[in-house]
């Protein structure tokens, strides 16, 4: 093992034994980090994770101001999508512009185009997206400004060099609803994820206190650890988050797509029967079934192939791939491979995600490929 290894499953070991659920400011956290990492080599990435932490907060408030104007009803009755378009148009131009400002090199493969806001039959949703974009940036953006900066997410992706990818809202469908959607933004540096951060503007704060505080933002940077904050609150106090500690797969709980289009209900439901899992499956739009398994509300995540044409995005799993990792758990596509981040926009490399606490990993990865042999 080399030596940058050894240093960083030290610190792992020392985490878990050490600091389950500790709680400390993050300049304090940063402290520790270096001092127990202090060699050349390890890149600490700290304005990153500042900047990348705005970014997600002001786009998420971009998001819930969204919500509160335009959801209503009727547009739940008419299964009317605009406030969802507007709010991915608004957040991607926010985060891409906070990017812009701090890191104008470094280019980002985000989700969304600027196609729709164009030209007349774009103008109406272009305006109300430049409205949104003005009330969180510091300075005022034109609608120029706001495509070009919706447009910066064109990049290819790749294995050299860094770039951030972005989902501006994941779990649509959920934001729509008024449940679990997610902000996620992640740098992936030579192909491999090395800071996640994931804005959660409808998740408890506390599981265990469902009707208390919502808004959660978790963060991850490679070899410190994965830690939640409040969201948008006044205060920087952050919190370590553990997988959780489950050493037998049967009394697992595990969590889904509320969509059976994104993840396959059935193969789930044979896997858990095969596991001898008897809780209920939890269904959850979008990255916040990472952050539930890496903070340990729930022990496993299964999103199995539905057809075996659909080839999963980089921003759908960049941010909640490295917090699960530095949370402590483990993630892999259906045949046990690593999520490869370096084949461009796409996961092309990989089929359908696991992800599960280290002690049942393995036995969990087993019951999928007994289910889905020969399948994909
Ligand atoms: N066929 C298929 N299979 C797998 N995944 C797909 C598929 N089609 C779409 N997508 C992507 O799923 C993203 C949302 O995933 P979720 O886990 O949040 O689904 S669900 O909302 O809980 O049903 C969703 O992300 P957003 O568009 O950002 O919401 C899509 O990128
Ligand atoms: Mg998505
Ligand atoms: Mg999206
Ligand atoms: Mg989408």
């Amino acid at each position: 093992m080399s030596g940058k290894l050894q240093i960083i499953k030290s610190l792992g070991v020392f985490s878990q034994a050490c600091a389950k659920r500790l709680e400390v400011p993050y300049c304090s956290r940063q402290l520790i980090a270096s001092r127990l990492l202090s060699t050349s080599h390890i890149v600490y990435l700290e304005k990153e994770r500042a900047v990348a932490i705005e970014a997600v907060e002001r786009a998420s408030r971009v998001c819930k101001a969204v919500f509160k104007q335009l959801v209503n009803e009727e547009t739940l009755t008419k299964k009317d999508k605009s406030p969802v378009t507007v709010a991915d148009f608004s957040a991607q131009a926010v985060v891409n512009s906070v990017l812009e400002k701090h890191f104008p090199n470094d280019p980002i493969v985000g989700e969304e185009d600027s196609k729709d806001l164009q030209g007349e039959d774009g103008r109406v949703l272009r305006e109300r997206v430049v409205e949104l974009v003005n009330t969180a940036v510091d300075k005022p953006m034109s609608a120029e400004d706001v495509l070009c900066a919706i447009d910066r997410g064109q990049y290819e992706g790749g294995s050299s060099g860094r770039h951030w990818t972005l989902d501006p809202i994941d779990g649509t469908k959920g934001f729509l609803r008024g449940e679990q959607f997610a902000v996620c933004l992640a740098l992936i540096v030579d192909g491999q994820v090395r800071l996640g951060v994931v804005g959660c503007p409808n998740l408890p704060f506390d599981m265990s206190k469902p009707e208390g505080d919502k808004g959660v933002l978790a963060v991850a940077v490679q070899g410190q650890g994965a830690f939640q904050r409040k969201l948008n609150a006044d205060s920087e106090l952050e919190q370590r988050i553990m997988v959780s500690n489950v050493e037998d797969a049967c009394n697992a709980s595990f969590c889904e797509s509320v969509e059976a289009g994104h993840s396959n209900h059935s193969d789930n439901a044979k896997i858990a029967e095969l596991l001898g899992i008897s809780k209920q499956s939890v269904r959850m739009d979008s990255q916040c079934k990472y952050i539930a398994v890496a903070r340990g509300d729930a022990d496993i995540y299964l999103r199995l192939p539905v057809d075996s044409k659909y080839v999963e995005k980089i921003w759908d799993h960049a941010a909640g791939n490295i917090i699960i990792h530095e949370a402590g758990g483990h993630v892999t596509d259906i045949n046990g491979e690593p999520l490869d981040f370096s084949k461009g926009r796409t996961l092309s490399a990989n089929k359908g995600v696991i992800a599960a606490n280290s002690n049942i990993f393995e036995t969990v990865l087993a019951a999928v490929q007994t289910t889905l042999a020969n399948k994909y």
